[in-house]
């Protein structure tokens, strides 16, 4: 019997984020691309007459607003599948964060998935795929993505996620976190719903950016990028833009505010071009990381 497992679950970027004016439930309609990035978070599950939730976190990280009491998404993972079995999942967990909080790459909904193939895993749930998905998407709504990775059309509220083929060869990132806090993702979509009062129930659709995939065009897509919450992210954060423009007059092909922000991600032409940008935003006095993508949505790891 396994004592111990480690699930690693990535970061995600949405290429398109077509927003709806909202829904009666408050939940804004989507259309988006999701693609995962290799920035991760592990989650590592040991067998345990207890349950206890420990943090890790990457010297970049600022996790002091990460709670360890059951608000914590992967507790919640824990009594969803609970709930589910109908019996206790008890388990000591250890978060390492890799993935900066509040940042709009979806860092807790990583650590949701990652719990729940990893306690699935340890207690030898056995878990059906169909209920891992049902059970995420209540969890939140970029939680299904998380399990899937790849790229991915994401409708509903975010939770129905159909898989796109992945295209030959990566796509290279700097992403860029913000050293000046995070931004609360329902904050940002209450402030485009200021914006965009009359906004329509139907979100912008994603065929550029799926066309620009399917043939492979780093250059049509960077053209194609589209966030409909970075216009509300920037009005809270006027520094996003700035550091867009600064971006793109260095090398990206195309600057972006990812999901709800405030961390901001660069496009770039290859590997080299992707190092050579990181290494001027680090000159500047930026935290800026490489991640290429698409990598695999939650998965074990062993020997960590
Ligand atoms: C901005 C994105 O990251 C883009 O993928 C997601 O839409 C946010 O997904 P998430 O953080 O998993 O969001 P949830 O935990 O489901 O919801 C948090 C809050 O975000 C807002 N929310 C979220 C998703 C959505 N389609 N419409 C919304 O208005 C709601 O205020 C909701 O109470
Ligand atoms: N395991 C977790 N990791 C990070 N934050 C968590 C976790 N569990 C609960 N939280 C709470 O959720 C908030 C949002 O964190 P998260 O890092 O998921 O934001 P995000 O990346 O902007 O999310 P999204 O892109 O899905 O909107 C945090 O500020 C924290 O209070």
């Amino acid at each position: 019997m396994t004592d111990r497992i480690t699930v690693r679950a990535p970061a995600k970027i949405n290429l398109h984020l077509g927003v709806g004016g909202p829904r009666e439930d408050g939940f804004h309609p989507l259309e988006t691309v999701y693609t995962s990035i290799g920035l991760y978070d592990d989650v590592v599950a040991r067998r345990s007459d207890s349950w206890s939730l420990t943090l890790d976190a990457a010297s970049y990280v600022d996790a002091v607003g990460v709670p360890l009491d059951d608000s914590n998404v992967v507790a919640a993972a824990a009594r969803a599948l609970a709930g589910l079995h109908g019996h206790e999942v008890v388990a000591a967990v250890e978060i390492v964060k890799g993935i900066p909080v509040a940042g709009g790459l979806a860092g807790g909904s990583a650590d949701a998935a990652a719990a729940l193939v990893a306690l699935d895993r340890l207690l030898d749930l056995q878990t059906s795929d169909d209920d891992l998905v049902r059970i995420a998407a209540d969890l939140g709504s970029d939680v299904p993505f998380a399990l899937y990775g790849g790229h991915a059309l994401g409708t509903g509220r975010g939770e129905v996620v159909t898989p796109l083929p992945v295209s030959d060869g990566s796509l290279w990132w700097v992403v860029v976190p913000s050293t000046a806090g995070g931004l609360s993702t329902p904050a940002v979509y209450r402030h485009y719903d200021l914006l965009a009062p009359d906004a329509s129930p139907v979100p912008a659709p994603a065929t550029a950016v799926i066309e620009a995939l399917g043939a492979g065009d780093v250059a049509a897509l960077a053209t194609a990028l589209h966030n409909d919450l970075q216009s509300p992210a920037i009005d809270l954060r006027p520094d996003l833009g700035e550091l867009i423009a600064l971006g793109e007059a260095s090398g990206a092909l195309r600057g972006l505010v990812s999901g709800s922000g405030p961390t901001v991600v660069f496009l770039c032409a290859g590997a080299d071009e992707a190092r050579a940008l990181a290494g001027v935003l680090q000159e500047d006095g930026r935290t800026a990381l490489v991640a290429n993508g698409p990598v695999a949505g939650a998965h074990l790891v062993n020997g960590l």
